[in-house]
This record gives C-alpha cells, structure tokens and sequence, in this order.
C-alpha cells in the first residue's frame, strides 16, 4: 500500500544517536548502553514512511561512521536520503537513563556544536526537496538549538511558504535545550507559528505561545485553548494533542484530541500498561494523525490513528515506530490479542 500517489512529505531536523541504559539500570550501574537512531522529526519520518507515504527527511549528518549509522537507519525505514548532507564535525547524542516504576526516565542531551546544529541555511537545498511536497514537518526542537536553529527554522519555514507547501510544527518544547542560552520561546515560537497549518501541541503549548492561562477543565480548556490559538495564527487548521495521566512509568492513561477551527473531537482514555519504551511516543503520534490527515479522513478517524499508533510505539523499543499501516487497522480494530 502507498500513500505517496499526491506528493512526498519533508521533515527537517537533526538525527541523534540515543544512547540507553538497558532494562532499568541507572548509568552507574552500565558497562553498557544501547545506540538507536532517533531525533523527534525523523521518528515522524520513519512512521509516516513505515506508513506507506514517500518521506524525504531534510538534514545533514557528520561524514563519520556514526554519521554513516544514522543515515542507514533512515534509508532502513524507508525514509529518502537524498538530501541529507555530510560534512567533517559531530554527531548529536542523548542520553537516556531508564526509568521504572515511579522512578521516570530521564534525558542527558550531548549534542552542543554538531553537525546539524552549527549548519547554515545555505547549506540545505530546501527548494529542491519541497518540489511537489504536500507538507514540511519541523518541531520546536530546532529553534531550540540557538540562534543557528532559530535561523534553520525560519528558512525551511520561509522556503515551504514560497513553495506553497502546507507546515506542520510540533511545539516540542524542550526545557534543557531552551535554558542553555539566552532565549526567547515566545518570540521564536510564536512567529513560527505564524506558518503553520497543523500544531501538534496542547493547551499548555498554547499558554507558552501566548503568554495566557487558561482557567476551564479539562475538555473546556482544551477548546478555549485552541480557540485563542485559532484566533492568533490565521493558517492554523487543525490542532492534535494528547492527554497524557501519567500512572507511573509504565503505566499511562491517554486519549487523543483534535481541535479544528469549527469543531473538536476526543477520543476516550486508553489504559496503556506494561510500557516498553515511552520515547518517540508523541512523535508516533503526530505520524498518525498526518498519515491520516493527508488522507483527508475526518476528525473522528484521525485521532483514532493518532492514538491507535502512539499506543503502539509504548510496545516499541526505540525511538522509531516502524509499525505499518495494516499492523495499525488490524490493531485498531482487534486490541491486543495475539494474531494467527
Ligand atoms: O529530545 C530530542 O531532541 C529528540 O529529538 C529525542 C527524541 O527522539 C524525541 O525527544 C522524542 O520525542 P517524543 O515523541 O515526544 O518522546
């Protein structure tokens, strides 16, 4: 099955490797640790590419065999390459200490002066890889990389609007990225929205955007929310979110949401427990609510795929979410039980 017959899709930001403590072990503990490819906007290409749609991710990469490891990995789901530069410098790399129980997963970044992060806007071909795309995806983590990945940011935007290619911008926000330097959220965010056509994001993304809180519960709030956010980006077509409750590390309770500028639709609670791998979840879940989206369904079924494959990536070690397309019908109709 494909889903490229209309255009490609192009995602833009930095490829990591993750390195991770195994099973629950804290980094003192390891001799050890497991190396994935990942990095928010290449989950969402190597979903949407595992997906059946034809995904160039647009990105450069050190000349280096770790350089060479990540590339494979994309062209291992799927996803183009074409455009990925090389050059002599770093690889960016987290690092990701295990969680269990009640004790959460937490996240040391080591990615300052890559490759990706010192590159200028020149050096991507952003014409050439919009040619004929049906939508940009970028995220929040790019800008938050400093003022070099302020300047990326707003030329993939710029190039997508010349071209007339729809943005979807995934807020992403990354405390630890954004308090390294002397950086304003706000402003940087708030003008990149100005592009967008699909947020992923919720109503606390949205008080960082606008600088407001929102009083309501729950699902009130969540509108009220989206409807500020509506008022203040004109383009603004469709926002997803996922309510997450958070039980304890693996065990989570998450609904999804879609806000359009005339209506709104949630999903009921799904009780999500034995989790494998939480990492790249909100990333399966902005692959599955594009997947459907370019698909033009409608707000009921789209949210089903995003909820129906952010559950899945929990079962999924690594950051990507490789599942395709028949794997999420069958699973979204079926549950969990084993198929024979
Ligand atoms: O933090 C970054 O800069 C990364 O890109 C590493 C991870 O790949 C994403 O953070 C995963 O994002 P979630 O899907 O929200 O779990």
């Amino acid at each position: 099955m494909t889903n490229s017959a209309s255009g490609h899709v192009v995602t833009f930001g930095e490829v990591l490797l993750r390195f991770a403590t195994p099973g629950a072990r804290l980094t003192v503990q390891c001799d050890a640790l497991d190396m994935v490819v990942g990095g928010a906007e290449a989950n969402v290409a190597a979903g949407l590419a595992s997906l059946g749609h034809d995904v160039k991710m647009l990105t450069r990469l050190p000349s280096s065999p770790l350089g060479d490891k990540a590339r494979a990995a994309l062209n291992a789901a799927g996803i183009d390459t074409a455009h990925v530069g090389r050059d002599t410098g770093r690889m960016g790399l987290y690092f990701l200490e295990s969680g269990a129980g009640l004790r959460p997963s937490s996240i040391t970044y080591d990615r300052a002066g890559s490759v990706f992060a010192t590159s200028r806007a020149d050096q991507f071909d952003f014409a050439s890889a919009l040619e004929g795309a049906r939508l940009l995806h970028l995220s929040g983590i790019t800008p938050a990389l400093g003022p070099g990945g302020v300047a990326l940011a707003q030329a993939a935007v710029a190039a997508a609007n010349s071209a007339g290619v729809p943005v979807c911008f995934d807020g992403n926000y990354r405390a630890l990225l954004w308090d390294a330097w002397d950086s304003d959220p706000r402003a940087i965010l708030t003008d990149l929205m100005q592009s967008a056509t699909v947020m992923i994001g919720n109503h606390r993304d949205i008080s960082l955007l606008l600088g407001k809180a929102f009083s309501g519960d729950g699902s009130d709030r969540r509108r009220e929310a989206a409807l500020a956010a509506f008022e203040a980006f004109p383009k603004l077509q469709l926002i997803a979110s996922t309510a997450r409750h958070v039980v304890n590390s693996g065990h989570h309770r998450i609904a999804a949401r879609l806000d359009a500028r005339d209506a709104a639709h949630q999903t009921s609670e799904v009780d999500v427990t034995g989790i494998v791998d939480r990492i790249g979840t909100g990333d399966a879940f902005a692959a599955g609510v594009l997947h459907k989206w370019l698909q033009g369904a409608d707000l009921v079924a789209t949210a089903q795929a995003g909820l129906a494959y952010t559950v899945l990536k929990h079962t999924v070690p690594g950051d990507m979410c490789l599942v395709g397309p028949e794997e999420l019908e069958a699973f979204s109709a079926s549950g969990g039980d084993v198929r024979r």
